[in-house]
């Protein structure tokens, strides 16, 4: 039963009442906050979640997944599928022009029948028709309709990529053809235009063309990038006999001379593009550890995400989000400290070789500001546990241990946790180095830099850096996070680091 949260949830929406959707794996929240405000507590506001679980510690992702793959086995399965889908889209092709004739003209019907002769009213009636006109008084001939364009756009709504594997081909509709009766007449129109189609994807999907070019990053509500551009309208020409063309010309320059302009009726075709789609998670904060360190509780003990826990590794398959309500101390200010955090699933050792659920969920730190690292200090090695960790964030992408981070020393209600606090919280903090004034750069708060670009920065003398050359941790907390104890001084070093983070970000010129 998969487990899958919502990037961004509108915070309109927030806090307001309790609403339970259940789908069959699917779980929507939405907790009241009277009580916490009674409490006045802070403000927990709201997620969307879904939950995965699984006995057996997952396979990394393989090769890439199967087109059109049955329902059944992306719910086994969706770990691997939700962050990254392939399609292909196709534009409208354009509708099709006519080949028109002239109108009969009204004086030699006039003259041929005896009965109208005389009749002036309808022959200046009939002499009156007027055309729609070019700005250089050439008559305007109707259009085949435009193809519909295609766009690719972020949606609140959406959560992952995994329709895209039941469906990966999509077409908007081409544009009308020319109403043709055969006559220009005053009356015709342009084909109608295909309607755009609009493909809405999870927020933060990154758009690249297959094997090419990012086309966008869909990194905010509403972002949205034209991916295929409909094709363009046929026109219209008008068929006279030989004689009269000279005349014609005064009138239109789309004059048929043989039956090869014909092909300028044609619509075009619309464009078609295979598409790769790749979801990042939007989250300012990333929640990191070994598996069963307690990050799940961790975000349902301080958000209002409900993810599944349990006592067994890979409980979470997927990442979960929640999202931190406003810092209570800033006042009128608290709203713009809100946070999104993004639990995600437990690294172990090689995970960024791919080993577990590795390389797919390492890239979802791309975009976090903070990392959290949940330790089980009642673990046989607390210390090594941690460096593992930091170890394969390194070997994923050093930049990220150059972003601030903190540390929980989780489950200190365990006795044997509880009494070695002190001497792992002072081992722990001695691991880096005092930290540069640059290292929370504009590229690493954003998470713009490339994950496989290991800058010139991250290299030291002689070679690659080692734990001990990166910042050591903002702090190191101990808690205990199903029992609720030390989620205060927890919560505090979170928000101090995040808004590190944005006096940060203002300081940049
Ligand atoms: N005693 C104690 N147990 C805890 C605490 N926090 C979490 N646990 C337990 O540890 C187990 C694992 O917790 P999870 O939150 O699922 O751990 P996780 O890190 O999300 O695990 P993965 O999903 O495998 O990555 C559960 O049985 C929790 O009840 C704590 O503070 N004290």
């Amino acid at each position: 039963m998969p487990l899958l949260l919502h990037p961004r949830f509108p915070f309109s929406h927030a806090a307001t009442s309790l609403r339970a959707v259940d789908s069959g794996t699917r779980a929507l929240c939405l907790l009241g906050s009277s009580q916490h405000a009674a409490a006045g507590k802070q403000t927990p506001i709201a997620v969307v979640c879904r939950a995965t679980r699984a006995r057996e510690a997952p396979s990394s992702s393989g090769p890439a997944p199967p087109k059109n793959l049955p329902a059944s086995a992306l719910a086994k399965e969706a770990h691997k599928y939700f962050d990254h889908a392939a399609v292909t889209v196709r534009a409208g092709d354009g509708g099709h022009g006519a080949v028109l004739a002239m109108p009969a003209s009204p004086s030699t019907d006039a003259s041929k029948s005896p009965r109208r002769r005389f009749d002036k009213s309808k022959r200046s009636a009939a002499k009156k028709v007027s055309y729609k006109r070019n700005y250089d008084g050439s008559v305007a001939l109707p259009m085949g309709g435009h193809g519909g364009d295609v766009v690719v756009y972020a949606d609140e709504v959406e959560e992952t990529l995994l329709r895209f594997h039941e469906k990966a081909r999509y077409c908007a509709k081409r544009g009308g053809n020319v109403g043709a009766t055969g006559t220009l007449s005053s009356r015709m129109h342009n084909g109608f235009a295909g309607e755009t189609l609009r493909i809405p994807v999870p927020v933060g999907t990154v758009v690249k063309r297959k094997k090419g070019a990012v086309l966008a990053d869909l990194a905010h509500p509403g972002d949205e990038v034209l991916v295929a551009r409909g094709g363009q309208g046929g026109i219209s020409l008008i068929d006279v006999p030989e004689y009269k063309r000279k005349k014609a010309m005064d009138l239109s320059p789309n004059i048929m001379r043989d039956s090869t302009d014909k092909v300028l009726i044609h619509g075009q075709p619309g464009e078609e593009i295979s598409l790769e789609l790749i979801l990042r998670v939007v989250a300012d904060v990333g929640l990191v550890g070994l598996p069963n360190a307690g990050k799940s509780t961790l975000l349902s003990a301080i958000t209002l995400a409900r993810p599944d826990i349990a006592d067994y590794p890979f409980t979470t398959l997927m990442p979960n989000l929640g999202r931190l309500g406003g810092d209570p101390a800033l006042g009128a200010l608290q709203f713009s400290s809100e946070a999104t955090l993004a639990d995600l699933p437990g690294l172990i050792e090689g995970a960024h070789l791919g080993k577990g659920l590795g390389r797919n969920f390492l890239r979802h730190l791309r975009r976090t500001r903070v990392i959290v690292h949940v330790v089980d200090a009642a673990a046989a090695d607390p210390v090594d546990d941690y460096k593992i960790v930091r170890e394969e964030l390194r070997m994923y992408n050093p930049q990220y241990l150059e972003r601030p981070y903190v540390v929980v020393l989780n489950k200190i209600d365990l006795p044997k946790a509880q009494d070695r606090l002190s001497s792992l919280a002072f081992e722990i903090s001695s691991i880096g180095c005092e930290e540069r004034d640059d290292n929370t750069s504009e590229g690493n708060l954003n998470g713009n830099t490339s994950e496989h670009n290991i800058s010139s920065e991250t290299k030291v003398e002689g070679g690659e850096k080692e734990l001990q050359d990166y910042p050591r941790p903002q702090a190191v907390v101990g808690a205990s996070v199903l029992k609720h104890i030390g989620i205060d001084e927890m919560l505090k070093e979170i928000r101090a680091a995040l808004r590190k983070c944005f006096d940060h970000r203002l300081r940049e010129p």
